[in-house]
């Protein structure tokens, strides 16, 4: 890529390929910022003009959609515009002219030899900024939640089914506010030596209201960090740090994660373990290579061991009740991610939920004849669709009886159920659901 390239052309190109051609943001943002010779602050306008865009994408395209009066032929056209309309809506530090000239660039650039888009962008984008945002009527709450904050209907539909319309409009509020920089601070160093430098390092790290090992801090770029490198702390959110404590470790067990890449549980356990270990399975190869870097760098490689096979055919590699534990951190629709992910609201469907419903069953049927009496087994999903979580629980147990769930209680949160939901807007963590259960002996 020639040293041209500016943070918004770089920008336009992604959403090019990620809104045309169906690649995904983060890889292609990461692909075209490699390649550019960006400074930080232009990669990170760059970043925030790609996933600002799409996860607007919904409000951005309604805004246009009665001002665009012609064919849009050429395919950087609507990037083009959905990219300047999030910039003239949502970014109050540039100034309009300053986007409408930009915008006029980027069109005779991109644009076809002679092409004449740059007119067209000219003018929609004059329009947008005499006419200002719009909503529509509220007498429809799906349409215009929907509209609202950008999220399709089908899933506006079923937030107002499950939670009621006023949590809905707190959920999906507070999904598209940023997400949190939260770390796990490993328990194999000292919390208050790691703490005491990411404070040095200006991270001003806040306590966090749901576990008692993560850390909130009040920015990004912490991977960078020798205290990263050295596996003194984790990027892990809040919500997932709290699955592994919901099992009792004794340290010398024998632990299964069947579900493991990129390994933030896995290691997580590992530290548990002295003389145990913790198989870490997944049915991609290529993401436990994941696993055993992350295990390398927080100095527990000697515990966990992988390997790549599909967790629902376990018994066929693992010996009867060979497992004192076994974690479940199921594949799933990922709801609960919205925030940290905003291409997620565009790429699931209803259907989707039961056919995830199917593989988590599965995976939870195959591993249970493997695990020994009175042994764990921890079920958990990033994601907080009843079809995913409670259902799956109850068509367990259904089929199951020799197991039964435990309440739990941890340090900041607990249940007495034996399950434990966590909706995004409660503590503006990731949405999480975690199920412990015991194997009657
Ligand atoms: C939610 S992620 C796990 C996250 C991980 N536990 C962590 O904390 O870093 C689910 C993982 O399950 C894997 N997976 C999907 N289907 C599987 C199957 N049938 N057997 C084993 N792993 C599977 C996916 O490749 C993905 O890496």
């Amino acid at each position: 890529m020639s040293k041209t390239k500016t943070a918004r052309s770089i920008a336009l190109e992604t959403l090019i390929r990620v809104l045309q051609d169906g690649s995904y943001s983060n890889i292609s943002l990461n692909n075209n910022l490699r390649h550019s010779n960006l400074s930080v602050a232009d990669q990170n306008l760059a970043t925030r003009l790609v996933y600002g865009t799409i996860q607007y994408r919904i409000y951005l395209d309604y805004q246009l959609h009665d001002l665009i009066k012609t064919k849009l032929s050429e395919k950087y056209l609507k990037p083009l515009l959905l990219m300047s309309a999030y910039q003239i809506l949502f970014l109050d530090k540039v100034p309009n002219r300053a986007v409408l000239d930009e915008a006029n660039k980027l069109a005779k650039q991109f644009g076809r030899h002679h092409s004449s888009g740059f007119r067209i962008v000219n003018g929609i984008l004059r329009s947008l900024t005499r006419r200002g945002p719009i909503l529509p009527d509220k007498s429809n709450p799906v349409k215009y939640l929907s509209i609202k904050e950008s999220i399709p209907e089908w899933l506006v539909k079923y937030f107002i089914d499950n939670w009621g319309e006023k949590r809905t409009e707190n959920i999906l509020n507070s999904i598209n506010k940023p997400a949190k920089n939260s770390v796990r601070l490993s328990s194999l160093s000292r919390f208050q030596d790691t703490l005491s430098q990411l404070r040095k390092l200006g991270y001003d790290p806040k306590e966090s209201g749901l576990s008692s090992h993560d850390s909130i801090l009040a920015h990004g770029g912490v991977a960078e960090t020798s205290l990263f490198k050295e596996g003194k702390l984790t990027i892990q959110d809040e919500a997932a740090s709290l699955v592994v404590d919901a099992f009792d470790f004794s340290g010398d067990e024998q632990v299964l994660d069947a579900c493991s890449a990129p390994g933030g549980k896995t290691v997580q356990i590992a530290e548990h373990l002295t003389t145990g270990e913790v198989t870490a399975l997944d049915i991609h190869e290529k993401k436990l290579r994941l696993v055993r870097q992350n295990a390398k760098r927080m100095g527990v490689a000697d515990h966990v061991k992988t390997v790549a096979i599909d967790a629902r055919k376990a018994n066929e590699y693992f010996s009867d009740k060979q497992f004192a534990k076994i974690l479940v951190d199921a594949p799933c629709s990922g709801l609960g991610l919205l925030r940290r992910k905003p291409e997620i609201r565009y790429t699931k469907n209803k259907n989707d939920l039961l056919s995830l419903q199917k593989i988590q069953l599965a995976i939870l049927d195959n591993v249970s004849r493997i695990l020994e009496k009175n042994g764990e087994l921890v079920y958990s999903t990033c994601t907080i669709s009843h079809e995913e979580d409670e259902d799956v629980v109850k068509q367990f147990l259904k089929h199951h009886p020799d197991f039964e769930l435990v309440p739990f209680q941890l340090e900041k949160i607990g249940t007495k159920t034996g399950m434990l939901k966590i909706l995004p807007d409660s503590y503006g963590s990731d949405g999480f659901f975690i199920a412990k259960f015991r194997l009657r002996g």
